[in-house]
């Protein structure tokens, strides 16, 4: 039997606020002479939504901003009613999902331990067996008894993980809230969460911005799209489409607003990517050695030009960055069209979609003249892919040797 069941969840929300004063004084007109009031719009912020988990299932919850995601996890944790629908929950929940949520600012981090073991109706001895080790995870030994209202937004996260992830409940709910702590602690937080879905097999829900997270801890991935539940599959597919409709709304961004920043002095005309046969394309094969061709117009003479291309993933994260090595370098370009190419040697990112960048500077210390990001998009294939090189995980394959020694 499921652990959670979702049934036709819809959840509505009123649009915006009565347009004026006089509106809501008609309104009350309205009311005592029994005309009909006029209502303010509704909207669905959860749209029929169903799906069911077992236990052990680790599901990430994925979407762009306002998709919905919080808004389900609340109705998971029993925070939030449905308009329509039904959610039913067989077993304790221990929900992350508000900085704050479940913590009592009135209480001391130490109070609100204890509080949150007896409402998991966890006995006073087992908490106080759990203690030293909730307030060490937590690293806030100093200010344990110190009411929580004195925490800083990132100490209330900190307290709120360590309490939700020892109390040993049957679905742990995670939102983005871990975001608020110090990066070292988000770490730690990603480690105890692999822990207790590969050692302890719980069962997890995950809301997060950072799909890359999502992608090695869960095994099924709900991608919502405007309260409704797009994709429910496995994790890849799932992420596959995400990133899909990510590069679609990038790329529209990059139509719109460039996101060059350019000067007077060089303008970048032409940025074509071609695979090793010299066909102009976005996929390449895994480990082959495509090419980028550019072309550029320099306006005012530039004493010691440096080129350097970059590659980032489509979420903007940067991976690789190279300077040219020809004899453009140290050399001064005079006012004219130059024309370049660039190969990459037997690229060894794994299969994936990446953009490239591309900036201009004058040498060392310098600033850009000319930097673009995500002027292109390619996708390294897996066709070629090996047995041994299709257990990597990341950007890069590394090679490796192994022995006993
Ligand atoms: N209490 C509320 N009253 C009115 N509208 C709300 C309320 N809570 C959420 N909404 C709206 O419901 C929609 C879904 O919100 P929700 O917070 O669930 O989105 P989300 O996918 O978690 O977004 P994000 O990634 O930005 O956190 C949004 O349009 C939001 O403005």
């Amino acid at each position: 039997m499921a652990i959670i069941e979702v049934n036709h969840l819809t959840k509505e929300y009123q649009l915006g606020h009565l347009t004026s004063l006089k509106e809501t004084a008609l309104n009350a007109l309205r009311r005592v002479t029994f005309q009909p009031v006029h209502e303010r719009e509704l909207f669905k912020a959860l749209d029929d939504v169903n799906f069911h988990i077992d236990e052990g299932e680790v599901v990430g919850i994925i979407g762009h901003n306002g998709a919905g995601k919080s808004t389900l996890l609340k109705h998971l944790a029993n925070i939030s009613t449905p308009t329509k629908g039904k959610v039913i929950v067989r077993g304790s929940v221990a929900p992350l999902i508000e900085v704050g949520a479940g913590v009592n600012p009135e209480l001391t981090g130490r109070e609100n331990i204890y509080l949150n073991g007896a409402i998991l109706g966890i006995p006073k001895k087992v908490i106080q067996q759990k203690l030293d080790e909730i307030i060490d995870f937590s690293e806030l030994e100093q200010f344990i008894d110190t009411p929580v209202k004195r925490y800083s937004s990132g100490m209330t996260v900190k307290l709120g993980f360590s309490i939700a992830t020892s109390m040993e409940a049957d679905i742990l709910i995670v939102d983005e809230v871990l975001a608020v702590g110090d990066l070292a602690f988000q770490r730690k937080c990603f480690d105890r969460m692999e822990y207790m879905i590969k050692r302890q097999g719980k069962t997890v829900l995950i809301v997060s911005h950072n799909i890359r997270q999502i992608e090695r801890l869960c095994n099924r991935v709900l991608l919502l799209n405007n309260g409704k539940i797009s994709i429910d599959s496995d994790s890849k597919t799932a992420c596959d489409e995400f990133y899909r409709q990510n590069d679609n709304r990038i790329l529209e961004n990059i139509t719109n607003s460039s996101r060059a920043q350019k000067t007077d002095e060089i303008d970048l005309l032409e940025f074509k990517f071609y695979n090793e046969k010299g066909e102009e394309t976005e996929k390449i094969e895994y480990l082959s050695s495509p090419s980028i061709n550019f072309k550029v117009a320099v306006h005012k003479k530039i004493e010691l030009p440096v080129f350097i291309i970059g590659i980032h993933t489509t979420d903007l994260l940067y991976i690789a960055t190279q300077k040219s090595d020809i004899e453009i370098k140290n050399q001064p370009l005079l006012p004219g069209i130059y024309q370049y190419r660039c190969q990459l040697l037997n690229l060894q990112l794994l299969p994936g979609p990446y953009c490239l960048r591309f900036s201009v500077d004058r040498g060392q210390f310098t600033t850009n003249i000319y930097y673009g990001e995500n002027l292109l998009r390619f996708n390294v294939l897996s066709k070629e892919i090996s047995n041994s090189d299709s257990s990597a995980e990341g950007f890069f394959s590394i090679n490796t040797k192994w022995e006993q020694i």
